[in-house]
């Protein structure tokens, strides 16, 4: 027996979820995409819209966090049909990691075969700049070392295996993608990086972003690498694409507070630039695989 606190939504809770989302009427998408802090935006762009609130949708989290507007909108971009998380749930918003993650098997259920997930972070890199986009090429897992792992309990093989592998987590194509993309587009502040998550709601102290660093992580944030490792373990392509809000604050001497405030001006900012790389990615998607693990 597991025990309570690791209980996860169930298969049978999902499909009931994704079924309750399939009878309101949406076009089975194939491409799904989370939305971080501020870049809600992006759901914007789809056609044809479909918006349910997640208060409506039976097992659904409910959003806790200024910028996530806690909406889910089907539609169509570039002519694909998707599915577009207007906010994510978060650790700190006091959910099991079984539960802020659950919205990614929904979307294994409901046809999805390739995730596009976005965050603010900050920087870590000292060679970033506010405003830089960070592909993502790995993540390190925090909690995940303290065993808080959203995989952690049950296994339910009709998603994925006991000991998934993570190496090959972020797809490279999709990577490379994204720099051709942006390269397209005249994006001169593109990175590729390392993605740190923690649990948050702190941010980080100056000895942990220094630490953060030496550990070989380029950005930090409080998201993404659960949903990555859930969306890998029911054989999901990821992409996943940190925007750098802020910069780590890695000096004593340093006057800088890091705050939601200042992740949120960067997010507007950008916005723009970030749905137009998205749009065109989504474009170039090759989807009607379902054959990705
Ligand atoms: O990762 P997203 O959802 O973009 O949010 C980021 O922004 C918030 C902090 O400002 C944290 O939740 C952090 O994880
Ligand atoms: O500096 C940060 N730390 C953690 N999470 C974040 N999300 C945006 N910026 C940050």
């Amino acid at each position: 027996m597991f025990p309570e606190s690791t209980k996860s939504y169930s298969y049978e809770e999902c499909k009931a979820t994704a079924d309750w989302l399939l009878a309101q009427g949406p076009v089975r998408p194939q491409v799904g995409i989370v939305c971080g802090s501020g870049l809600g935006g992006l759901a914007e762009m789809l056609k044809d819209q479909l918006v349910i609130n997640y208060s409506d949708i039976p097992n659904f989290p409910q959003s806790t966090v200024h910028g996530h507007a806690g909406k889910l909108v089907f539609g169509t971009l570039k002519g694909k049909p998707c599915v577009c998380m207007q906010g994510r749930f978060h650790l700190y918003e006091g959910y099991p990691i079984q539960k802020i993650t659950m919205p990614i098997r929904v979307f294994k259920l409901l046809g999805v075969e390739t995730v596009l997930l976005t965050n603010a972070a900050g920087g870590l890199n000292q060679d970033y700049n506010v405003g830089d986009m960070m592909v993502i090429k790995d993540h390190i897992n925090i909690p995940g070392f303290a065993g808080n792992n959203p995989l952690v309990g049950r296994n339910d093989e009709r998603f994925g295996v006991r000991f998934p592998c993570v190496s090959d987590a972020y797809d490279r194509d999709l990577q490379e993608l994204a720099l051709e993309v942006a390269d397209e587009l005249g994006f001169s502040f593109m990175q590729k990086g390392v993605y740190c998550v923690l649990g948050g709601p702190s941010f980080e102290t100056i000895a942990e972003c220094r630490m953060l660093r030496t550990l070989g992580a380029d950005a930090v944030g409080m998201s993404t690498a659960h949903e990555v490792i859930v969306a890998r373990h029911c054989g999901l392509r990821v992409f996943a694409l940190s925007l750098i809000t802020n910069k780590s604050v890695m000096d004593y001497d340093s006057e800088k507070k890091a705050n939601h405030e200042e992740v949120l001006e960067t997010a507007e900012l950008r916005a723009a630039q970030l749905e137009k790389l998205i749009a065109n990615m989504v474009s170039r998607i090759e989807t009607g695989n379902n054959n990705t693990q």
